[in-house]
């Protein structure tokens, strides 16, 4: 049943450096498994690049022809406080929130990540991931209406035995990239527009 995950066995400099970036964040109460689903689809020991409150982790997908660098932001410890710095949220193109199968109040909490995402990113593509399901397969079978109801993609996963985990990261990549080469937010069009035009004025001061 699970995915199977591909490995990555060391940073390949060269893919690291693709021109295409996105940043994924992670929603959801403590302990829900956040970490541990990115933890599955990298196979490899992260890399702490950042401060106590935010795990940066760095991943290289392929998507069409084009490899595509994704740095998913990841908190430790923040979220106990049921909101996050403005900065988790600034110029991410995707969202996945994840609960706990086996805590209802993690589930509940939902509604509060989604109001507060939606505050920051109105338009970025987001899914509800429903973790630990090896704990109880039965809950399969429920069907959890959170994420009908706000039209948004759902998987039932298990980042202990990688059920979905691959699955779910590579249509959220997709769903990222294509964010990013068509934002529907305002201001995500103004920033991008000033993106490249900074890196034709930084290739032209090379000569
Ligand atoms: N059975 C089971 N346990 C899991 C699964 N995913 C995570 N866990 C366990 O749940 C606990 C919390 O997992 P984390 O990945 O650290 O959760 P988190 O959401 O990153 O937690 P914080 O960083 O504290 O916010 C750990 O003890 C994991 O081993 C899963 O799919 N199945
Ligand atoms: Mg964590």
């Amino acid at each position: 049943m699970a995915d199977h995950i591909g490995c990555i066995p060391e940073l390949d400099q060269k893919k690291y450096d693709a021109r295409e970036q996105v940043k994924i964040i992670c929603l959801g109460d403590s302990a829900v498994g956040k970490s541990n689903c990115i933890l599955k689809l990298l196979c490899v020991r992260p890399q702490q690049l950042s401060t106590y409150a935010l795990t940066l982790y760095k991943h290289t997908a392929s998507v069409g022809n084009k490899t595509v660098a994704v740095d998913f932001w990841d908190t430790a410890g923040q979220e106990r406080f049921q909101s996050m710095h403005p900065s988790y949220y600034h110029k991410a193109h995707a969202c996945i929130m994840v609960f706990d199968v086996q805590r209802k109040i993690t589930y509940k909490n939902l509604a509060n990540w989604y109001k507060e995402l939606r505050e920051y990113r109105p338009e970025i593509p987001c899914c509800v991931v429903a973790n630990k399901i090896d704990a109880d397969l039965k809950v399969t079978q429920r069907s959890f209406s959170f994420a009908k109801k706000q039209g948004l993609p759902f998987y039932f996963v298990s980042a202990a035995d990688g059920t979905n985990v691959v699955k779910m990261f590579r249509e959220m990549i997709n769903r990222a990239v294509d964010y990013k080469q068509n934002p529907s937010d305002f201001m995500d069009e103004v920033l991008e527009e000033l993106e490249v035009w900074l890196s034709y004025s930084d290739t032209f001061s090379d000569f």
